[in-house]
């Protein structure tokens, strides 16, 4: 191969870095938000709110709702091609064919978990969630949903003792009922400017709350449709949705079951915040917290300091990710970190 060949490729490689990479406007394109993709192409949002329908270039790999990109028109209307995407500052992925993860959110700035009332808030749940957000590195709060259903003040009493660990961490809980349309407000309020997904078990109200927060949903997901020409909108892909307080938010099956990725004891340790005051005070290095003598962990639980709850969750959660015989099913679903 000459020299003058490899050069010519190693520029134009530098180029495709530059713009694959480019967050600076790029002269003769326009910066647009991703707001689904479907098959090889992608909807685009342009800055003034209308949708194209893009083709992508190739070296650009897999796009999805919440990439900002950089695109032109293609002479067609309504037709478009993107070349270029800011780089991500967070991504959501989920475990794909044979082993490969697939990409399903990008630009997530809060991660809202849902509890719902009933069948009931678990802390066991709330925890899986927070160490899988946490290995995201994405913040979280606590939306508790179906208060509706709580009928008595011990009931109230009871749910503020379970949520009492996560008040003390500072994590934000925002209570509400979808079906009522309560604390709604105050959703908004938190997921303003914000671009933000929901997870939670099944059941939990998570399409409830989005259709609260969303009332056009259907309006908007049928005009996507028509948009992609695929007649009916079949795709399972993330959607981003703007909401009406400012913020958008990424709905998709596939983000709304996230599990943690399986870590070592000091990584899980790192992730419970409550633990942080007694880490390195017990007799071994590398104790479990279970059975070990002169456990400062145990201790703290045994003082009140430390929530029983949360001990239980991080134990459990220890031994599946050491033993992966308990671990049910958790890693087959689990999605995978950046
Ligand atoms: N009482 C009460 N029920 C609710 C509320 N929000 C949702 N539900 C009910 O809870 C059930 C589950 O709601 P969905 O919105 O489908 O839950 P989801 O989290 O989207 O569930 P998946 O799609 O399976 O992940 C439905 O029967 C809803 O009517 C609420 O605020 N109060
Ligand atoms: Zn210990």
């Amino acid at each position: 191969m000459s020299k003058r060949k490899l050069s010519l490729q190693q520029q134009r490689r530098m180029t495709k870095q530059r713009i694959k990479t480019a967050e600076q406007p790029i002269e003769g394109l326009s910066a647009g938000l991703v707001i689904t993709n479907f098959g090889q192409r992608l909807l685009v949002e342009a800055e003034d709110g209308a949708i194209h329908n893009c083709a992508v270039r190739q070296h650009l790999g897999k796009l999805v709702a919440g990439d900002r990109v950089f695109w032109e028109a293609d002479g067609e209307s309504g037709r478009g091609i993107v070349s270029a995407v800011s780089p991500r500052y967070s991504e959501l992925t989920r475990p794909g064919f044979r082993g490969q993860t697939r990409m399903v959110a990008a630009n997530i700035d809060v991660i809202g978990i849902v509890a719902p009332i009933e069948p009931g808030v678990h802390p066991d749940m709330i925890d899986r969630y927070l160490v899988a957000a946490a290995q995201l590195d994405i913040p979280v709060a606590l939306i508790i949903n179906k208060i509706d259903l709580l009928q008595t003040d011990d009931a109230w009493d009871n749910l503020a003792e379970i949520l009492l660990p996560y008040d003390e961490m500072g994590i934000d809980i925002i209570t509400v009922s979808a079906h009522l349309a309560d604390g709604l407000d105050d959703i908004e309020q938190f997921l303003n400017q914000k671009t933000s997904v929901f997870v939670g078990p099944s059941g939990a109200g998570k399409s409830s709350l989005i259709n609260a927060l969303i009332p056009d949903l259907a309006i908007r997901t049928s005009s996507l449709s028509s948009a992609t020409g695929l007649g009916v909108h079949t795709t399972t892909n993330s959607i981003l949705y703007h909401l009406r307080c400012g913020g958008d938010i990424i709905d998709s099956p596939g983000v709304r079951r996230f599990t943690p990725a399986p870590c070592d004891l000091s990584e899980l340790e790192s992730y419970y915040a409550d633990f942080a005051p007694y880490l390195g005070q017990c007799r071994f290095d590398n104790c479990t917290h279970q059975h070990e003598p002169d456990c400062a962990i145990r201790q703290a639980v045994e003082e009140g300091d430390i929530a029983e709850t949360r001990f239980n969750s991080f134990q459990g959660m220890r031994q599946a990710f050491t033993d992966p015989s308990k671990n049910s099913g958790g890693q087959k679903h689990r999605d995978k970190i950046k």
